[in-house]
């Protein structure tokens, strides 16, 4: 095994994306390739509809590719079964928990699912994980507040600690930073920086924040008119990619400082 290859955590090899129907299939996207190390994160960009949470839920296997390759640590997707795959990959979407009425110490404490036994009780090691994911997200004043007290904010970094009590290499996040002010953005695009770099963590999240992703991450994928490009943000702003992804009389992109502007 070359370096490259062990720290490699996910490998995407000419994948294609897309829905079966009775009769034929409806590829979204396709042709994606990427590969994710330890500690890198990655963002997944491009307008509506462009496939990303398609992508996000074939690469956790929640619904079937096309074609192609997915390797996550060397072995295919399909090798895994669910629960080793919860030991592999931590998942958080978009959508408010559907248990709401929990605690936030017992949401954050169900990312331990994978690791207790079937009455799920707690052992020391469980406390420490879940502790230390309260820490990490700052969020340990708020432990006894129940997750329907909570802002779409205070959500997010919960929802966020609950993948960490999962205490995966790998962390999915479908459009984080939606409903949070600019502020919040910022905070929460630093957090998983810091999960990053000073935790080790593989972190590849969509988002529409892509400005802020620019600044911020180590490698894109851009998805675009059913074809991707998956580089670091500088080679893609050198490459040109970012500006053909809006309609270019409205929206036009500034190369020197990596951001959007709107066209009068
Ligand atoms: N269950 C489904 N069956 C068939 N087509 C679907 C299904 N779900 C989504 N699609 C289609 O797949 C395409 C990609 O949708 P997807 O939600 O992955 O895009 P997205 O980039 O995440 O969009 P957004 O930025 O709006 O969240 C869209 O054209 C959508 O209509």
């Amino acid at each position: 095994m070359t370096s490259e290859e062990r720290h490699t955590v996910i490998r995407v090899e000419e994948l294609s994306i897309g829905y079966f129907t009775k009769k034929n299939e409806s590829i979204i996207s396709q042709a994606i390739s990427l590969s994710a190390k330890q500690g890198e994160l990655i963002a997944i960009v491009g307008p509506n509809g462009a496939g990303k949470s398609t992508l996000l839920r074939t690469l956790l296997g929640m619904q079937p590719k096309i074609s192609g390759r997915i390797e996550v640590k060397q072995l295919a997707l399909e090798s895994y079964n669910s629960h080793d795959l919860a030991q592999q990959i931590s998942v958080v979407l978009t959508e408010a928990p559907a248990s709401k009425n929990l605690s936030v110490l017992e949401f954050v404490s169900l990312g331990r699912q994978p690791y207790t036994n079937w009455i799920g009780a707690l052992a020391q090691k469980d406390k420490e994980a879940i502790a230390k994911a309260l820490q990490l997200t700052e969020t340990e004043t708020l432990s006894h507040k129940n997750c329907f007290e909570l802002s779409d904010g205070q959500l997010q970094r919960v929802a966020i600690a609950r993948a960490l009590a999962q205490d995966t290499p790998i962390i999915f996040l479908d459009e984080p930073t939606t409903h949070l002010d600019l502020y919040h953005k910022a905070y929460l695009f630093k957090l998983l920086k810091k999960l990053c770099k000073e935790e080790n963590k593989t972190i590849i999240f969509s988002t529409h924040e892509i400005d802020l992703a620019i600044q911020l991450t180590d490698k894109m994928l851009i998805l675009h008119n059913k074809k991707s490009h998956f580089e670091s943000p500088c080679n893609l702003i050198e490459a040109k990619k970012f500006a053909s992804l809006f309609p270019e009389e409205i929206i036009g992109f500034d190369a020197k400082t990596g951001r959007f502007v709107i066209k009068e």
